[in-house]
């Protein structure tokens, strides 16, 4: 039955399919060597059901112009395309001069989101091959524009939408997934999207672009992300009131009500997919702690904005003490403040507390805690008994309630200062050595405040790490400026390099993009059963490990973006060596092959490979 050589050869790659297939031909007489030119014996195919139009239209098979005569021919699409067969390199051409013409970034954006509407294979080579300046679109600071516009430039839909009517239907609903194998979902409910605050379901632009990255940066197969929007209604008035917006029209749920929700979509997806990773992405502060505490120990799943910015600023602090010619573990002598007391605040500052206390030179938590000095929007989390500091200028910091500290929040309260100082006020009083920005308030490291600090220490670490740009603490021009070209700096979205009296000050860039791709990919590689907090600590000790001694005396603390799958390498094989550690891995481990090869080999790349088509009965 497989006499044809190039069947033989698909035949040892996937066998169920290939002999089905031959059944198929046979019936249809195709069964010769020309119907199959572009099949070798080592040849990887894809399989599909789909024929004609459908596959022209299918994004995750299409290839545009680039279909082989023979894939014409058997997929049922000749004349369907224009004649010329197109390599990849071609059409790669046609889509850089065309997005070169985009005038604005959210032109740009449009045009990427059309490109993976369209051909994604296509869209993730161009990705890849520009992840430096194309993830600035698909993902922040773009994406953050993108979001607050989706209701109108909305064209085809992605992911899946869990709403208010939904409930009682959530785990019949998970079944309209096309897919049977999701390795990573990325959820949102829009209320704290990026630094703007609640947009509802228009946020379900950030798990698009998160997802984006996970295939870009962690090699997962765009097959089996899913990105979802909670959509429990909007306190945004603006939306509320817009009769094009797409959300739910209703305020939020909230309370008992809210985790119920959440409850019955946690079971719909573990009822389909219980080995999904799932990253909870953008929920406003408490309900990303409560979330979070609810579900770490019971399935796979972490928060993004806690813990992987957690892991990055971590690592961003302990590269700028090697970059000061610090050992690393002498984290516990940097006095730190930081001007933010929300999910990524809190987060962060408890990522340095738990690395703190794990070096050992602390002799316990609360005198961690004693290192870091907390503000929110009205300024220092201090002693109200020693009275406020002057409030007549409240700092325009963050969201929430001054009254509403919870636990988690007052551990950083400081019993000897006054409450509320402001920012500058603070700085003076401690001499901070480095200042980490999670506000989403922009221009709040004020001139005086970055002067005053950059007097008591000869190389201030300065990490604004609100997102998008415009919502950055400060830029990097002024950070540079008010520290005579002395910062160590970092942002959450990129800055340009700065020029300051000759010398080239180096930006950072501290997103956690440089570590969810990689640890997903470590989780999917490794079948980790969960997240746990040593997963993040090491990442952040592997990420910091990345610069050599030369770019660190330059200032660079880590490589870009552009170098996202390097670092996804390295921080899914160490996420998968803590997973087996720690007995919470379930792939096997295959003999003769080092976690590295294994991590290699699994990362999945955009190239076109021949398609063939299938039975539908199999
Ligand atoms: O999306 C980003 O660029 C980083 C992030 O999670 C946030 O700011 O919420
Ligand atoms: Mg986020």
């Amino acid at each position: 039955m497989l006499r044809n050589p190039a069947l033989k050869a698909v035949h040892s790659f996937t066998r169920r399919h290939v002999t089905c297939q031959v059944r198929n031909y046979n019936r249809r007489a195709l069964t010769t060597t020309a119907t199959f030119p572009d099949l070798r014996m080592e040849t990887m195919v894809q399989t599909t059901t789909k024929h004609g139009m459908d596959v022209i239209h299918d994004p995750l098979l299409s290839k545009g112009t680039a279909f082989s005569l023979s894939e014409r021919e058997r997929l049922g699409i000749r004349g369907l395309v224009p004649p010329r067969t197109q390599e990849m390199d071609k059409q790669l051409q046609r889509i850089i001069r065309n997005l070169r013409e985009c005038r604005t970034p959210l032109e740009k954006f449009i045009f990427m989101t059309a490109l993976q509407d369209r051909n994604e294979t296509l869209f993730y080579r161009l990705l890849i091959d520009n992840l430096e300046e194309l993830s600035q679109i698909i993902y922040t600071p773009t994406v953050g524009e993108a979001c607050k516009r989706f209701h109108s430039i909305y064209r085809r839909s992605r992911g899946m939408y869990f709403s208010s009517i939904d409930r009682g239907q959530m785990a019949a609903m998970i079944h309209n997934w096309p897919h049977d194998q999701v390795d990573v979902i990325v959820v949102t409910d829009g209320s704290r999207v990026l630094g703007l605050g609640d947009l509802g379901a228009n946020g379900m632009q950030i798990p698009i672009g998160k997802l984006s990255l996970y295939v870009a940066g962690g090699g997962i197969r765009p097959t089996s992300i899913l990105p979802v929007v909670l959509d429990v209604g909007t306190n945004n008035e603006e939306l509320l009131n817009d009769p094009l917006y797409l959300g739910m029209g209703h305020r939020r749920l909230d309370g008992d009500e809210y985790y119920a929700f959440v409850e019955e979509w946690v079971h719909a997806i573990q009822s389909r997919y219980p080995n999904a990773l799932i990253q909870f992405e953008d929920f406003k502060y408490p309900h990303a702690y409560n979330l979070l505490h609810k579900y770490r120990d019971r399935i796979c799943c972490f928060n993004d904005d806690i813990q992987s910015t957690s892991a990055v600023a971590l690592a961003g602090v302990l590269a700028a003490l090697k970059a000061r010619g610090k050992p690393i573990n002498a984290l516990n002598e940097e006095r730190i403040v930081c001007v933010g007391a929300g999910s990524a605040g809190v987060g962060v500052c408890e990522g340095i507390v738990d690395c703190m206390v794990e070096q050992g030179k602390v002799k316990s938590r609360e005198e961690a805690y004693g290192k870091i000095w907390m503000l929110d929007q009205h300024g220092l989390i201090g002693n109200v008994h020693l009275g406020t500091a002057d409030t007549s200028k409240p700092m325009p910091i963050g969201i929430g309630d001054r009254a509403n500290l919870d636990e988690r929040q007052l551990c950083y309260l400081k019993k000897d200062m006054r409450d509320r100082m402001n920012l500058e006020e603070v700085v003076k009083a401690i001499k901070p050595t480095v200042i980490l920005g999670l506000s989403g308030s922009p221009g709040v490291f004020n001139e005086g405040a970055i002067r005053a600090m950059a007097e008591g220490v000869e190389k201030p670490v300065v990490f604004p790490l609100s997102n998008p740009t415009h919502q950055s603490e400060c830029t990097a021009e002024q950070a540079f400026h008010w520290t005579d070209g002395r910062a160590i700096f970092a942002s959450g979205s990129p800055f340009k390099d700065v020029e300051y009296r000759g010398k080239i000050c180096k930006v950072n860039q501290i997103n956690n993009a440089m570590s969810f791709p990689g640890l997903g990919l470590g989780i999917t590689v490794s079948r980790a059963s969960r997240v746990t907090s040593k997963m993040f600590m090491e990442t952040a000790i592997t990420i910091a490990s990345m610069a050599s001694e030369d770019q660190l005396k330059s200032g660079v603390l880590f490589p870009g973006v552009g170098s996202l799958r390097e670092v996804s390498k390295e921080v899914a094989v160490k996420v998968c060596e803590i997973a087996y550690e720690e007995d919470l891995a379930r792939a096997q481990l295959r003999q003769g092959m080092s976690l590295k090869e294994i991590v290699e080999e699994s990362m999945w790349d955009p190239e076109y490979v021949p398609t063939i088509r299938i039975d539908g009965h199999m």
